[in-house]
């Protein structure tokens, strides 16, 4: 067992904190570093004037012990695998960061790792690989020297690793490794790395180590639980070892919590927020971090609910600590940049720093709340608005808000108002004279620096709206000239008018208000501003129309009008916890079936309406998920079922890991669905569900997540295997997403090659069609 912690637990912490910068100096110099326009010494310069910045920035706001190595150049998963060397061999390079960065982002000669969703948030992780041969090796540099900066400024942190059960649950088998491995069979060996990891931090003086275990939060089964179990007794047994604190977050640790209750590790973290009290006086005898300041909105906390929450704890199990909820990665650094904002929304929002004021303050109350002075504890802590601008619910054309308890809406496709599929598919066949195998893209071409240069003149007045629109057109016609010149079959007009998918239509609607410097990490160096929706949702105009008109005017070839679905644009934003997330996404649905309704009345006759996020609010236990996705699929019809039949709607869905879904994805009735598979296409080809999926599918054959232009032989083996499981009259031919992070010459490269593989892989048209079909063209 371990000697006595050097200092306790501090009585006020947080889980983690964003690394992207404030003004998001990593994105620039990792950007830079990659273009080839700074070397690696000024990214480690960047790297280390940040974590210099945090920690002082956290002792400043009052936290005694901040947490480290919760800063990565690119992501923590990834830092995990390398951090215990499992490194796949096409990845190594000279250099740990070299490493780093062809797992994440691919070279030319090895594709990246795969990267998905981190459960149900907007940030993606790189999935290590691990197999049966993986050699485990403790690489422990990163996590040492970060240690060591903050000492040499005087204070003492808390290093932050994955545990060795989550990172093993979000692994995937490497390619090769029999059918029957599991990442979770080489938790001896994993373990024997961590063990080698405390001991070095032991060795460092280090006190406290915080492993993070959020999979702990989802449905277990036995094989899992004894893992977890195995896991901690054997870190708790190690000799010298600092004290352990496992952070659990995102949910309720369930059968989880009587199992590390029974380990020796020293403290256990609870989500309060999203998680109740249940079973928490199993952990007395230990220090529970209760996490009561919410890392996943953006309001401030509701102070006696959580005070109430803590007592309840240090009633129950004795010793607590106020934390956050989870990692304040997920929500942007300090609200005192936002001058702009509306002063009476403003004083209900805490971001990062405030959140860390926040559980200052409460770790002060706690401590001077007389010690049985327990008011009636609530389960759940979730804060509330102080003054929600709440008016009644607004449905001008809807009925009333689909009670989840009724039949499943999604079964009768007719009751929405389109025709089945098979008849709507005729229409749209004689109306569109498209080839088989069509090819076509999610929605944006890349975004220039021209254009973001024009967008940021705009909003700082030195470039008037029509000279903006003009630039705007501009880039509309170049996108629409050179899909023509490619070759592709259903255009775009390219987004070039979006900041952002979800942000651009939250600029255009009432009830939200959009930030200016409110970054937030989605992967990588990219980053998103949630909008935050604080009020009922309404559309005073239409928002795409013109653009797409503008675009149609420019050519003969059918243009898809582009549009984000109500369950995205909802799980994108900072949501407003006074009605059900069912109520809000309705209110977004309306107007985005207003919009529909507007694109097909102004003659555009493709509409894309995409739900990349639908997989990522799925509950992340299984309770609950077959009610959500009840009404996230009934919200999407209801956003579109207003177009009449000959309209084709596409859907796009993006590392959502569809195949678990995809049932759901068929029942959105959508005529087309685009889904990522590039990085993981066996994956989703081999499951059963796409044999059976019925309508059109176009999984995506050009992973744009990496700089890397695929062959036309690439993706032709792509489609050949997707035509193994899919009829070619069903098939389409499209890249994993939109284009906006490529520059034009990867996707000129990249979309030349997809339309060549699509023309390889056509089945021969007879001369007879191809005449009828030649007309149908001359007629649109
Ligand atoms: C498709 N995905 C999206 C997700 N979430 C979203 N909200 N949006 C998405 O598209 N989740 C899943 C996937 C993958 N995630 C992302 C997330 C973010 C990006 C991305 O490309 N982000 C851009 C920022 C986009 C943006 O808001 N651009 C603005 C501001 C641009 C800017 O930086 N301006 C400069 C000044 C201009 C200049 O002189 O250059 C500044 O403010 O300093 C805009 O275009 O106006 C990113 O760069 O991170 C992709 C996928
Ligand atoms: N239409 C969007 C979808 C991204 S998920 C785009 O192309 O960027
Ligand atoms: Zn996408």
């Amino acid at each position: 067992m371990t000697a006595a912690p050097p200092q306790p637990f501090p009585a006020a912490t947080i889980l983690g904190y964003p690394r992207i910068g404030p003004r998001r100096e990593l994105k620039r110099a990792l950007e830079a570093y990659w273009d080839g326009r700074a070397t690696l010494g000024e990214l480690r310069r960047t790297g280390a004037e940040l974590r210099e910045r945090t920690w002082k920035r956290l002792t400043g706001l009052g936290l005694r012990t901040p947490p480290s190595n919760t800063f990565s150049l690119y992501d923590q998963v990834l830092d995990t695998a390398l951090l215990l060397g499992a490194v796949p061999a096409r990845h190594r390079a000279g250099t740990d960061e070299d490493t780093c960065f062809a797992m994440a982002r691919g070279t030319g000669a090895a594709a990246p790792l795969r990267m998905t969703k981190w459960f149900d948030t907007n940030y993606h992780y790189i999935v290590p690989e691990i197999g049966p041969d993986t050699a485990f090796a403790l690489h422990a540099a990163k996590p040492v020297s970060e240690v060591r900066q903050a000492r040499a400024l005087g204070l003492e942190t808390r290093p932050v690793v994955i545990g060795p059960v989550t990172f093993l649950l979000l692994a995937q088998a490497a390619p090769g490794s029999p059918a029957s491995f599991t990442p979770l069979d080489r938790l001896a060996d994993v373990l024997t790395a961590y063990e080698r990891l405390l001991a070095a931090l032991a060795a460092e003086g280090v006190g406290w180590v915080q492993l993070d275990e959020p999979a702990l939060v989802t449905d277990l089964g036995g094989a899992e639980l004894a893992a977890v179990r195995t896991a901690y007794e054997r870190l708790g047994a190690l000799a010298d070892r600092p004290a352990l604190f496992v952070a659990s977050y995102f949910g309720s640790l369930g059968q989880a919590l009587p199992v590390l209750a029974g380990t020796p590790v020293e403290a256990v973290g609870v989500d309060l927020v999203r998680g109740d009290l249940t079973g928490v006086e199993a952990l007395a005898g230990k220090t529970v971090v209760a996490g009561v300041v919410s890392g996943r909105d953006v309001w401030r906390a509701d102070r006696e609910r959580a005070l109430a929450a803590l007592l309840a704890v240090r009633e129950r199990a004795g010793h607590v600590v106020v934390s956050t909820s989870c990692s304040l990665l997920h929500v942007p650094y300090d609200l005192e940049a936002e001058t702009g904002l509306d002063p009476a929304l403003r004083r209900r929002l805490a971001f990062a720093d405030q959140k860390v004021s926040e559980v200052v303050e409460l770790a002060a109350l706690l401590d001077s709340a007389p010690a049985r002075a327990v008011p009636a504890a609530p389960d759940r802590t979730r804060a509330v608005p102080a003054a929600p601008d709440r008016t009644p619910v607004h449905a001008p054309d809807r009925a009333p808000v689909h009670d989840p308890s009724d039949a499943p809406a999604v079964a009768e496709p007719e009751r929405a108002g389109r025709s089945p599929y098979g008849v709507r598919t005729a229409a749209q066949a004689a109306h569109l004279g498209l080839p088989p195998l069509p090819v076509t893209t999610i929605g944006s071409f890349p975004q220039t620096g021209e254009l973001r240069a024009a967008r940021a003149a705009l909003a700082a007045g030195e470039l008037d709206e029509g000279a903006y629109e003009e630039r705007v057109r501009a880039e509309i016609a170049q996108v629409i000239a050179l899909q023509e010149r490619l070759g592709l079959d259903v255009l775009v007009h390219g987004e070039p008018e979006r900041n952002d998918m979800v942000q651009y239509f939250a600029e255009h609607l009432g009830g939200f208000a959009v930030t200016r410097h409110g970054w937030v990490q989605s992967y990588g160096s990219r980053c998103t501003r949630p909008p935050i929706l604080h009020g009922d949702v309404h559309r005073p105009e239409p928002i795409t129309v013109r653009w797409t008109a503008y675009a149609r005017s420019l050519t003969d070839r059918p243009v898809k009008g582009m549009l984000t679905g109500p369950v995205t644009i909802v799980a994108w934003s900072f949501v407003r916890d006074d009605l059900p997330l069912r109520d809000v996404v309705f209110q977004v649905a309306d107007a985005v079936r207003a919009e529909v309704r507007d694109l097909e009345a102004a003659g555009v006759s493709v509409i894309q309406v995409d739900e990349p996020a639908l997989r990522e609010l799925l509950p992340l236990r299984r309770a609950g998920q077959e009610e959500y996705l009840r009404w996230a699929v009934e919200a999407y019809r209801w956003a579109t079922s207003a177009a009449g039949d000959r309209t084709q709607i596409h859907t796009h869905l993006c590392y959502s890991d569809a195949d678990q879904i995809l049932a759901a994805v068929d029942a959105l009735d959508a005529d087309v669905t685009s889904v990522e598979s590039a990085r993981s296409g066996a994956r989703l080809l081999g499951e059963p569900a796409v044999k059976g999926f019925a309508r059109g599918l176009g999984p995506g054959v050009y992973d744009i997540h990496s700089p890397r232009v695929p062959t036309a032989a690439e993706a032709g083996e792509l489609l050949e295997a997707a035509l193994r499981v899919l009829p070619a009259d069903r098939l389409w031919v499209n890249p994993d997403c939109g284009l906006k992070t490529r520059t034009y010459e990867q996707v000129e490269a990249a979309l030349a090659n997809l339309v060549e593989a699509a023309r390889r892989a056509r089945p021969p048209v007879p001369t007879t069609s191809r005449a009828v079909s030649g007309a149908v063209t001359q007629l649109r």
